[in-house]
């Protein structure tokens, strides 16, 4: 259904050809099995041009093209193939003038994280939880050689697929749909960055753990994560949901996250940035029309989660492997 063999021979000739020995095999199984709205969106897919844009930016947005390129009829088809794709999550994506004004201001998040990271120019780099990929095109707009996204959703895929079609199928990004569970130990990152990740993970030293097994050594790790305020002991973890998220566990503070990461074996672990998630950088769109954050927090007391936690703080450390 979904043909990957261009990444097979792309990594067959680099440093991530042991990868070869269990990815084919994990792929095919993830081929063999039923899922659900995918066939549709494929056919949907098929139907986004692949010809190469005029002009890319990648530095400073995600912008493909320009509006006068392409004739109107042509603007709006596409338009509406992209919006069968709903709900789009992570962005925003201008797309031959279309404004893809996605849920989270996920720009916002890598101007944050951006000034704090090793240069990427020349590195490969693994994007956990990638989402739809949109952190690994500012990743090659910083001059990435190469960056591989895992993320198990299949409408991230697709979503990915689309963007990567108009951008004249740039083989340069490649987005896997493996949970990081599936990843051998390929020590052939300089960078990984692992981003709204951790408090999805039932048994989060072991997230580090498989975290720093993809990293070369001295290459960098990049976590950000959902935080609460506290010393190094303190560790929220909700009883079920959390601003309505299910399958959320340990929301450490960033200070006992710094703990966890030395005790695991990184080391110059800095705490970057901590900041409170405010409701312009996650809201209802026109592109993304369910609920979100604005509807998650208590309304006499928006400094609380409807559950009555404390309201969205997330953090960002960065930590060397010194393996
Ligand atoms: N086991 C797993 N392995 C890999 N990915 C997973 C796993 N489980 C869930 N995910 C994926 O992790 C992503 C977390 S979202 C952060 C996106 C981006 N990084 C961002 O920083 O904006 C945050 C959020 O929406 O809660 C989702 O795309 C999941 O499918």
């Amino acid at each position: 259904m979904f043909d990957f063999s261009d990444f097979y021979q792309l990594i067959a000739k680099n440093r991530l050809q042991n990868w070869l020995n269990v990815l084919p095999a994990q792929l095919t199984e993830w081929q063999n099995q039923p899922h659900g709205d995918l066939p549709k969106w494929m056919r949907v897919l098929k139907k986004i041009p692949m010809d190469a844009p005029s002009t890319i930016d990648l530095k400073d947005s995600v912008t493909i093209g320009t509006e006068d390129e392409l004739p109107a009829g042509q603007r709006a088809k596409i338009e509406n193939l992209l919006r069968a794709f709903h709900p789009w999550r992570k962005g925003p994506y201008n797309v031959h003038g279309i404004n893809i004004d996605t849920e989270w201001r996920s720009d916002w998040k890598w101007d944050r994280v951006l000034p704090h990271i090793s240069p990427l120019k020349g590195r490969y780099v693994l994007d956990v939880g990638c989402g739809n990929g949109y952190h690994m095109w500012r990743m090659l707009g910083e001059g990435a050689e190469l960056t591989v996204g895992i993320d198990p959703s299949e409408l991230f895929l697709v979503q990915f697929e689309a963007i990567r079609r108009m951008m004249g199928n740039d083989q340069r990004a490649h987005l896997l749909p493996l949970g990081i569970e599936k990843l051998p130990e390929l020590k052939a990152f300089d960078t990984v960055f692992s981003m709204g990740v951790l408090y999805h993970r039932r048994s989060p030293l072991d997230h580090l753990i498989q975290l720093k097994n993809q990293l070369v050594k001295n290459g960098e790790l990049v976590l950000e994560t959902l935080v609460i305020d506290g010393d190094e002991n303190a560790v929220l973890v909700p009883f079920s949901r959390y601003a309505q998220m299910h399958n959320v566990y340990f929301f450490p503070s960033a200070k006992a996250l710094k703990v966890w990461l030395e005790k695991v074996g990184f080391v110059d672990v800095r705490i970057v940035d901590e900041c409170v998630t405010t409701i312009d950088e996650q809201r209802t769109t026109d592109w993304m029309t369910h609920n979100s954050l604005p509807d998650y927090l208590d309304p006499n007391d928006p400094s609380k989660t409807v559950e009555g936690y404390p309201a969205p703080k997330r953090a960002i450390l960065v930590a060397r492997n010194p393996d």
